[in-house]
């Protein structure tokens, strides 16, 4: 649909959308950017862009006394909070149910099929499985929006395959990218704003009338939080936009991951902060693991082993799934587990493994009293209900009556106890294979991929590349006795880019850009200090 630029544009007087001509026309013909959605952002920018800047700075100034030596902790100033008793808002109907969710791309096909499968929940992701590219933002939310308006098909060029949503769909909840991120297409007095509030305001604006009317609600899954006052600034977000549209205070629900290190230290302040508008927490286990690594990077006792050997009933991992649960059932917050990273394979047999281990992971989140979990991949979906259904039983919907009262306290010496296990030259070579294919698949658009059987977004591949740093920077000594330096990283690094080589084939090596990706992720291992998140100088290269 064309729609007048100038109306688009001086509607919000402040706001400019930035970026090329081709970005302006996706823009202009876009129905999902509206004078009404440009004011809602403008207006949450007003009030709130400042905010995020001081949270950001806070973040920073945790992160240096952590790196001089302090170790993350309970909060003494909110022992009020975490003593008291309260609770938070109900949970609606539809949230009730969420034994397992299925998490995906936000691309047409995949919002189809993804809300067609036999999950309770369908995740729409524009974080970590989303490559920020103004076309997939924009289109996404289209594509979201068309969903909620139940009108929504897609013929796929290459097969010609025809979908189209069924009518009993999954309740649909949206990932907003973290508060660490800027959206770079649009800018608020001159300043780039927070692509949080581009996904949450674009989302919200387009869908809310109509979600209301089917009998649900604008749901949000919120990233990466680092703190209690990140969680408050949601509140306030949240009510402001409540108060706004003339909607009852707490329409807006959210669920929060619990996926750095310094929020395992706040959930019940952040469960607090957000009871009229939050459901539940969510075990984000992969961030969560890179956050360890990032947050502890300076502590040489707290090197994490091989990524393989870090699962979910490692003591480190399984004390933070069980504090997940005991503290949101505490509340009356739902506890989601988190994502199991295999994908079936086509090889019956190999299968039957997989489908297995699967069982197992979520038979452990079940029996820790995890309400539900994620899978990333339909292939996947009735198995983790088989192993859900054991422990939720017929008569339930949930665990919530499984409160872990009886367990010891979970201390923060067991939440920062790293895991036993080898630091392997194996293990650096998986890493830099790894993460070589996927920055080479993310700056070229595609944020989700099956790499070795194993879906890698963005949060896995943050592991290895931070591993490997912190590695180089404490010169660990590897299992056959090598010790870790720059000099061996970059010659694996070029080896493991010559073995990526032949497995691709020369065509697809020549026409990708796989040394590209070889030239950032060295620039990241290498650099002297840790590079906060790979999106960022990734988007580099994305958007040139
Ligand atoms: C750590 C975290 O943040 S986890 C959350 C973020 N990560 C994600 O959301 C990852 C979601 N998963 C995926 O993106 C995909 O499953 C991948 C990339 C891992 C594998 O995808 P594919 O290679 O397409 O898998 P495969 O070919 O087996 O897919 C079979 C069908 O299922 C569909 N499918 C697979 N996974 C999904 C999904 N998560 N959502 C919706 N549809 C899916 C495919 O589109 C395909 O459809 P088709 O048969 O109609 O063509
Ligand atoms: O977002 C999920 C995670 O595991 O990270
Ligand atoms: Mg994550």
């Amino acid at each position: 649909m064309a729609i007048n630029t100038i109306d688009k544009i001086t509607t919000a007087s402040s706001l400019v959308i930035k970026g090329s001509h081709q970005d302006r026309i996706v823009a202009e013909q876009s129905d999902v950017l509206m004078p009404g959605t440009f004011s809602l952002i403008e207006k949450v920018c007003e009030n709130f862009a400042d905010e995020v800047a001081h949270l950001l700075k806070a973040r920073a100034q945790k992160q240096l006394s952590i790196d001089k030596g302090e170790l993350p902790h309970f909060l003494p100033d909110t022992q009020k909070v975490r003593g008291s008793d309260w609770r938070i808002a109900s949970i609606p109907h539809d949230l009730l149910d969420r034994r397992v969710e299925l998490a995906g791309p936000v691309d047409r096909k995949r919002v189809i099929n993804g809300l067609n499968a036999n999950a309770k929940v369908f995740m729409a992701d524009f974080e970590d499985a989303l490559t920020p590219s103004w076309q997939q933002l924009i289109s996404g939310q289209e594509n979201l929006r068309d969903a909620i308006n139940g009108d929504m098909d897609y013929t796929c060029p290459e097969t010609n395959q025809y979908y189209q949503l069924k009518a009993d769909s999954a309740v649909l909840m949206c990932r907003v990218r973290g508060l660490h991120m800027s959206e770079m297409h649009m800018a608020f007095k001159g300043e780039a704003i927070p692509a949080a509030f581009f996904d949450f305001c674009v989302y919200f604006h387009n869908n809310y009338l109509k979600l209301l009317e089917k009998g649900t609600a604008p749901y949000f899954y919120i990233p990466k939080l680092e703190s209690h006052l990140e969680a408050r600034l949601w509140a306030k977000i949240f009510s402001f936009v409540e108060e706004r549209y003339c909607l009852r205070p707490g329409t807006i629900k959210c669920t929060c991951l619990i996926e750095t290190l310094p929020a395992v230290f706040e959930m019940d302040e952040i469960l607090y902060e957000l009871r009229s508008n939050i459901v539940a927490l969510n075990c984000g286990r992969w961030d969560y693991i890179f956050s360890y690594i990032k947050t502890l990077k300076n502590h040489k006792d707290r090197i994490l082993p091989d990524r393989q050997a870090v699962t979910m009933d490692a003591s480190l991992m399984s004390a933070y799934s069980r504090l997940l649960v005991k503290t949101c059932h505490k509340r009356g917050a739902m506890a989601i587990g988190g994502m199991a990273a295999c994908i079936p394979s086509e090889m019956a047999a190999d299968n039957e493994k997989i489908l297995t281990q699967v069982f197992n992971d979520k038979q452990v989140e079940a029996h820790h009293g995890h309400d539900g979990t994620w899978v990333a991949h339909e292939g996947l979906i009735d198995v983790s209900i088989a192993a859900f259904e054991q422990y939720i039983g017929e008569n339930h919907a949930n665990q919530l009556h499984v409160t872990r009262d009886v367990d010891a306290p979970i201390s923060a010496k067991e939440l920062l106890m790293p895991c036993q296990g080898e630091r392997t030259e194996a293990g650096i070579r998986l890493n830099l294979h790894i993460a070589l294919q996927y920055i080479q698949a993310w700056i070229n658009g595609q944020a989700s991929v099956p790499i070795y059987g194993l879906m890698e977004d963005a949060a896995t591949a943050e592991i290895a590349r931070t591993s490997i740093w912190q590695w180089i920077k404490h010169q660990v000594s590897l299992s056959n006795g090598q010790i870790v330096t720059k000099l061996l990283v970059k010659s694996m690094l070029i080896e493991e880019l010559a073995k990526v080589k032949q497995e691709v084939g020369v065509n697809e090596f020549t026409h990708g850009r796989y040394t590209e990706a070889a030239v950032l992720l060295e620039n990241m291992v290498l650099a002297d200090e840790l590079i906060g998140f790979l999106t960022e100088p990734a988007s580099n290269l994305l958007i040139a």
